[in-house]
């Protein structure tokens, strides 16, 4: 990483995430700003896969600012459901704002009724992108996955998202049960994270 502090945009709009990478980020000598500082809106998710939307999101912020960005696509992939809802996670049930979450809680646990705990097996998914600007033809791409089941009920009252229906087998509790450094030393987004800090240094960016 050169000397001088580089500001980087992140282009997300997810709050939870935001708090995750704040806490990933401290100390990397990375100066992270959060696109709604910009005003940047979110880029739409037309891509097939996490490495197209992390792509459309990134170059969507670098368009908007002139600044490097990081994106963060992730996503749930549960094993009974043949991997959805996958890229479409945070579009699940349908619903949009305050309620997303707890939309997506109950679509789930409808989803997997009758289930046993051998048959819930799932994985978090995230995908980061790193774009220097818009016309990056060699962006940084990233990857982290955490395997984990779905339970039966949420539980937990932290992290965001799937986190309190996420059972976590090193940890015997659901993702929304972990303090946030252990969140980060294991999740999806934490290994991605740690990839690609480790390729910049290694790349002297
Ligand atoms: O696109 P941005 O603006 O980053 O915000 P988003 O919430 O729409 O993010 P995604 O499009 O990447 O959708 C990912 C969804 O997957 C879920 N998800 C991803 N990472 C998660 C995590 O660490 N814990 C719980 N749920 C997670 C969560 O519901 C997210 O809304
Ligand atoms: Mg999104």
């Amino acid at each position: 990483m050169s000397e001088h502090t580089q500001r980087i945009v992140l282009a997300s709009g997810n709050a939870g995430k935001l708090k995750e990478f704040q806490s990933l980020l401290t100390d990397c000598g990375l100066e992270v700003v959060p696109q709604s500082e910009f005003n940047v809106s979110d880029a739409e998710e037309t891509g097939l896969s996490f490495v197209e939307n992390a792509i459309l999101k990134a170059r969507h912020a670098c368009r908007a600012t002139g600044l490097p960005a990081i994106a963060d696509d992730s996503g749930l992939e549960v094993d009974a459901l043949m991997g959805k809802p996958g890229i479409y996670s945070s579009r699940f049930a349908g619903v949009e704002g305050a309620e997303r979450d707890s939309a997506n809680n109950a679509k789930l646990i409808n989803s997997l009724q009758g289930l046993t705990q051998k048959d819930r097996s799932a994985r978090f998914q995230c995908v980061l992108v790193y774009m220097r600007h818009a016309e990056d033809p060699t962006p940084i791409i990233c990857q982290g996955s955490w395997e984990g089941q779905i339970q039966h009920q949420i539980s937990g009252e932290g992290g965001f998202g799937y986190d309190p229906l996420f059972y976590v087998p090193e940890r015997d509790c659901s993702a929304a049960e972990l303090s946030k450094a252990d969140k980060n030393s294991l999740s999806h987004r934490g290994k991605a994270m740690q990839l690609l800090l480790q390729t910049l240094t290694a790349a002297g960016e």
